[in-house]
């Protein structure tokens, strides 16, 4: 915990990170429901790109599964097995999370989870989160060791961008002007982990509404 509460900031409009926003013990049932969720069954792996790339995070997902670039309810780039079904905690969490960062009691109902796993050395390049039929927001959750998350613009990959470090417990909110803002992670910081977690690494967990 820092000595000096670090303040929550509207990085863009609609774009909203509220630190240590996660309790103890929700961090644990999270981490505990990610290494059920990442089962071999389950599809965790590095997704595969079109241009015969690996990603260097390992994804598995909840919902609704995704590889590049699409949804499908079986998961078609690894045994064809149904997608992990998404629970209606995860739902309930998600609500809470765009209820705080808006300051208004919203409707939200994600049906999509996507958690990704960063060891030392992995990162996510510059992307929009485009491929769900809906612009409702997208809520990120951070576990683990920190990172640098680039949030930019909704033009193009390159600047005006904002840097945020975004450590464990910390939500990430950003839907309306920034939805489909392009957002990665430059690097994660191995040396500023969760002491209270037994985790090695980053985990990354976002919940989107799917709209099909
Ligand atoms: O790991 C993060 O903080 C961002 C993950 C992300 O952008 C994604 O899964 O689409
Ligand atoms: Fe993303």
């Amino acid at each position: 915990m820092d000595l000096i509460p670090r303040p929550r900031a509207e990085v863009a409009p609609g774009a909203v990170h509220v630190p240590d926003w996660l309790d103890l013990e929700t961090r644990r049932r999270l981490v505990a429901a990610c290494r059920e969720w990442a089962t071999p069954r389950a599809g965790f792996r590095a997704a595969r790109l079109p241009n015969g790339g690996v990603m260097s995070v390992r994804t598995v997902c909840l919902g609704w599964h995704w590889y590049p670039y699409k949804y499908s309810k079986t998961i078609d780039d690894v045994d064809g097995a149904p997608v992990t079904p998404f629970p209606g905690w995860l739902a309930e969490l998600g609500q809470r999370a765009v209820s705080d960062a808006y300051g208004a009691a919203v409707e939200y109902q994600p049906d999509i989870a996507l958690i990704n796993h960063y060891d030392s050395a992995a990162k996510m390049g510059l992307h929009q989160d485009k491929d769900e039929a809906s612009l409702e927001p997208v809520v990120s959750l951070s576990l683990g060791d920190a990172c640098v998350f680039r949030f930019g613009n909704t033009e193009h990959r390159g600047r005006p961008w904002t840097d945020v470090e975004l450590r464990s417990g910390d939500l990430f909110v950003f839907g309306g002007p920034s939805r489909l803002a392009f957002h990665g992670v430059t690097k994660t910081l191995p040396d500023h982990g969760d002491p209270d977690l037994d985790l090695s690494g980053r985990l990354n967990i976002t919940l989107r509404v799917s709209g099909f």
